[in-house]
């Protein structure tokens, strides 16, 4: 078994976390042989427990870095592109949670089970980075792939409900201070803060970070051109509508499709119910025994902790010719963020593209 010296950048931060709580169980292509974790000046020397052992936190450094063979960025966009490039031109494969690389040409942006096959080690051997995409765009394209295989994809209309979580750690301790402030001392006034422009609890809000030119958001303009570049479909319609509701971990989506070919609501379960990493849960088919008690549809309470991208409430829908409406449900932390990327290394590690890197 391939052994590795993982490094976590934003080890401290909600995605950073969840990769430490999921690198605690066994991979199929690799063990931790030793971990590193990175997080800014206010959290450095401090430790972190891993598996009976304690880790000392450090403020990133290229030569500390320079030690691992494996490194996931779970902090800013700002960082990832500091230091991405320059381990990247020394051989250390990089895996980035933030936004930095998605969009670049010679990036692959990857979700495993849609598009894994671009984790060779021709397409990286010579820049070693992976980028992993949006937490709405991961459950979004792995819904949607073998949609667009069966039956060829003409149109994507999605809602999103998103928790706090996906806004960082900072988030869920305003969403627990504005609704603490509501149930002692009953004022409900319109909050302001530097991540949501007004109060999230018991709110919801059409805006997930900044407004573009065309009006929509930064989140929406993500989910749209990332969508895109995963399906390899650059000219494919997408219109996304970003709302951030106060929940605290698991992102919702409402999706409306319009296929090329003739559907029944019975095929696309059929489809999706044979896709790696999705559940139906829609009626009759709680196949799960584990799952029963999710009813008819999924919610993100039920999703969080899992890694599973759940999909219910699938039916037709009159306002296109071949029409199905459905609804998506996963845990951001988990499949929206660190386990994509976690999985991301463990397929490297499979296909040999590590040992070809390592070997350069
Ligand atoms: N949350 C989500 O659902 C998703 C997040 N992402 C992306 O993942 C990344 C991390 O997000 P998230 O975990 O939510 O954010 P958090 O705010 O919860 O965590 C941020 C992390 O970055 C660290 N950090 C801040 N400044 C520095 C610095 N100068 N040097 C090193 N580390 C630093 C923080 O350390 P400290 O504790 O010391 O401040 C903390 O560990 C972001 O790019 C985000 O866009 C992507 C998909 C989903
Ligand atoms: N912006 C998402 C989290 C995320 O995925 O962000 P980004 O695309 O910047 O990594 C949210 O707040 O729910």
């Amino acid at each position: 078994m391939l052994e590795l010296t993982i490094g976590i950048v934003g080890a401290t931060g909600v995605v950073g976390q969840t990769a430490l709580d999921i690198l605690t169980d066994d991979f199929s292509g690799f063990k931790v042989k030793k971990l590193k974790l990175y997080a800014s000046r206010a959290s450095a020397g401090k430790t972190i427990s891993f598996k009976n052992n304690k880790v000392t936190i450090e403020e990133p450094s290229l030569s500390s870095m320079l030690e691992c063979n494996a490194l996931l960025f779970a902090t800013d966009a700002a960082i990832s592109s500091e230091y991405i490039p320059k381990l990247a031109e020394k051989g250390i494969l990089c895996i980035d949670k933030s936004s930095a690389f998605r969009a670049h040409p010679s990036v692959p942006l990857v979700v495993p089970e849609v598009n894994g096959n671009l984790l060779s080690p021709e397409n990286l051997s010579k820049f070693p980075v992976v980028a992993s995409p949006n937490c709405c765009t991961i459950p979004l394209v792995m819904a949607l792939k073998p949609l667009q295989e069966k039956f060829g994809l003409k149109r994507v209309i999605v809602s999103t409900y998103q928790s706090v979580s996906g806004a960082g750690k900072p988030a869920i301790d305003i969403l627990t201070d504005e609704s603490k402030n509501f149930f002692v001392n009953h004022d409900l006034t319109c909050g302001k803060s530097e991540l949501f422009p007004k109060s999230i609890a018991f709110n919801v809000m059409p805006y997930v970070a900044g407004i573009l030119e065309n009006g929509d958001t930064d989140e929406e303009s993500k989910i749209i051109a990332e969508t895109r570049k995963i399906l390899a479909s650059p000219n494919l319609p997408v219109a996304a509508t970003s709302v951030r509701v106060p929940t605290f971990v698991g992102h919702g989506e409402s999706v409306t499709l319009e296929f090329s070919s003739k559907v029944t609501a019975s095929q696309i379960k059929e489809e999706l119910s044979h896709f790696p990493g999705i559940c139906v849960i829609d009626e009759k088919s709680m196949l799960n025994e584990d799952l029963n008690h999710f009813g008819m549809f999924v919610t993100p309470r039920e999703a969080h902790g899992k890694d599973e991208v759940f999909v219910s409430r699938i039916r037709k829908t009159d306002v296109f010719d071949n029409g199905i409406s459905l609804w998506i449900v996963s845990d951001n932390l988990r499949k929206g963020a660190a386990l994509n990327a976690i999985q991301v290394i463990n397929t490297c590690a499979l296909n040999g593209t590590i040992q070809s890197i390592l070997a350069k």
